[in-house]
């Protein structure tokens, strides 16, 4: 009405108007486009992956995946009858292969000729703002660069003609699997941890409420995030990094939570909070490394080796603090998540946090202290408590959403179907770890008992969180043994529970952040927290 209003629009002779018919003509190409693709395109070539049916060329599947990946990807799979077939969605005019069977995902991880993670790394490390003299230093080998004084050789036996960067998770390997060289980090990662968990340890900032001295209500968020990245910050890094910038966790936290739109280049205007807490972190890593190593003798020998093989290669302390960031974003995005919804589903169910109680108290008690054995301690924790075991199987198999990110590097075939080179893949783990197939009826819902009843399920094929392959998180047990130790610090050392004010945050357990794209634990939505009472032990 309002554009026939200045009669442009109508078609002279034939009382159609234009707008009507380029309507009537998108449409009619919309049908035709969508016949051929979703029905006719794949009778001709049954031996190539699905496309999940879309509307709009080009934009494809990518609105509802950046609102919700996970579900995006479960719609799609239950649309092909739940065959867990690979299947193809359309992100911003980009296909990607989706895997979610734990066979396929098999096939893959045996296939490293075929999948790679590295070109995906090779974006996000420019994607994080590395140059591109030192993204490409970090593909270069080793032995192509003049090299330090530092003990590189130790690790580096059969490795000299590797990449740097395959060098560098060669170095987290050796220094993280159990062994001698992991002693190091565990022994000053679990001592910090026992010092925090102190009463006289536990930050102003962390206490909404002192009750009568002996009493205060904290928030469980603050306290895992506290704790945790304390531990790690203090035993990979030593302590001048924390000199150099105190509230490196408030920018840490600001980071992790948006850093997916550095990986999906959200623009600047859209992208200002991750890039200014970034900044603030890179700049923290900079001066760092801008300090002499002499003066930072407590850097463990795992950042000691990794700073030695940077320099070698010729990447300047501007670009080793955005590459080490993105390593700081894997050693801490994860543990303190999956800390906070162990503690969460305990405090919210007595008897669970009753029977957890009785089972590490041979082990831990009010009177724990710290004590060069935290490894020790760590060890028997997940030795000898089947029912901490279990529920810490259950909050990682409810709360990740971990991904493989892979790209094929030569055509191959999956499940008989063909996937051609240079296409990005992914594995998203949540896909098998909600399988009820797998898990059983309940799937979705949290049930430590599963584990109890059967700990082999831990072993399963569908039991994912850490990844796969060669590429398996070499923190996974660094990572097990840190939340192991603080949540039996919190719930033996301390009585914990509920407030009984209304108004504290006390509403069972928050729901998660499935919204917000996300390759690890998954946090919980806005403002989402567990206000806890927790009393001080007799003993202190
Ligand atoms: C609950 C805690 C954690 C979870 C769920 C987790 C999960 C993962 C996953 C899914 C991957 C990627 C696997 C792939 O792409 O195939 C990964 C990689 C990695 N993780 Fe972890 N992680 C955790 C804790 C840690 C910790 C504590 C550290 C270090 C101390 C760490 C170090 C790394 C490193 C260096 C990589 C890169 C490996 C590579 O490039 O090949 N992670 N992690």
């Amino acid at each position: 009405m309002f554009l026939d209003a200045f009669g442009l629009l109508e078609l002279p002779g034939t009382g159609c108007s234009l707008v009507a018919l380029s309507f009537l003509s998108l449409f009619t190409f919309l049908i035709f486009w969508r016949i051929w693709t979703f029905t006719i395109y794949p009778r001709l070539y049954p031996d190539e992956p699905r496309t999940y049916p879309y509307w709009i060329p080009f934009i494809g599947h990518s609105l509802s995946f950046f609102s919700n990946a996970e579900r995006t990807m479960e719609q799609a799979r239950l649309y092909f009858n739940n065959n867990r077939a690979p299947f193809k969605l359309i992100i911003m005019g980009e296909v990607v292969y989706v895997i979610t069977s734990a066979q396929d995902t098999n096939s893959v991880y045996k296939k490293d000729d075929y999948f790679s993670m590295n070109p995906w790394v090779v974006e996000l490390m420019g994607n994080f703002g590395a140059s591109p003299a030192s993204v490409k230093a970090m593909w270069s080998n080793i032995s192509d660069a003049e090299k330090g004084q530092s003990p590189l050789d130790l690790v580096l036996k059969g490795w000299k003609d590797k990449p740097l960067k395959e060098v560098c998770v060669k170095l987290f390997q050796t220094f993280l699997n159990p062994g001698q060289q992991s002693d190091e980090i565990l022994k000053v990662l679990l001592g910090t941890i026992h010092d925090r968990m102190h009463w006289d340890a536990i930050p102003e900032k962390l206490i909404h409420a002192g009750q009568g001295g002996n009493e205060q209500i904290i928030s469980l968020a603050k306290w895992s995030q506290e704790v945790l990245l304390e531990g790690a910050t203090r035993s990979f890094f030593g302590g001048k990094l924390l000199d150099i910038q105190p509230d490196l966790f408030d920018s840490f936290f600001e980071f992790d939570e948006n850093s997916w739109k550095i990986s999906y280049q959200i623009p600047g205007p859209f992208a200002q909070d991750v890039q200014r807490s970034k900044k603030i972190a890179e700049n923290a890593f900079q001066k760092y490394f801008e300090v002499p190593i002499e003066q930072r003798p407590d850097t463990s020998d795992l950042m000691k080796n990794v700073e030695s093989a940077m320099r070698a290669n010729g990447i300047p302390p501007k670009d080793m603090g955005v590459l080490v960031l993105m390593f700081y974003w894997v050693i801490n995005a994860n543990a303190w998540k999956a800390s906070f919804w162990m503690l969460s589903e305990i405090v919210n169910n007595e008897s669970l946090r009753c029977r957890i109680v009785d089972e590490i108290s041979p082990y831990v008690s009010a009177s724990t202290k710290p004590s060069s054995s935290a490894n020790d301690l760590a060890t028997a924790l997940g030795q000898h408590c089947p029912t901490l075991m279990a529920v810490y199987h259950e909050a990682l198999r409810l709360t990740a959403a971990s991904t493989s990110v892979r790209v094929v590097t030569n055509d191959a075939v999956i499940s008989g179907l063909k996937l051609r080179k240079g296409t990005r893949m992914v594995i998203p783990y949540r896909q098998m770890l909600l399988d009820d197939r797998a898990f059983g009826h309940d799937a979705h819902k949290f049930n430590h008992e599963r584990f109890l009843q059967n700990p082999n399920l831990a072993k399963s094929p569908s039991f994912k969180p850490y990844g796969g392959g060669s590429t398996l998180c070499p923190g996974r047990m660094v990572a097990q043994k840190e939340i192991l130790t603080f949540v039996a610090l919190a719930v033996g050392k301390f009585q914990v529970r509920l407030p009984q004010q209304d108004s504290f945050r006390s509403q069972g357990v928050p729901d998660m952040n499935v919204r917000t794209p996300c390759i690890g634990i998954m946090g919980p939505v806005e403002g989402g927290d567990v206000d806890v009472v927790i009393t001080r032990p007799q003993w202190q």
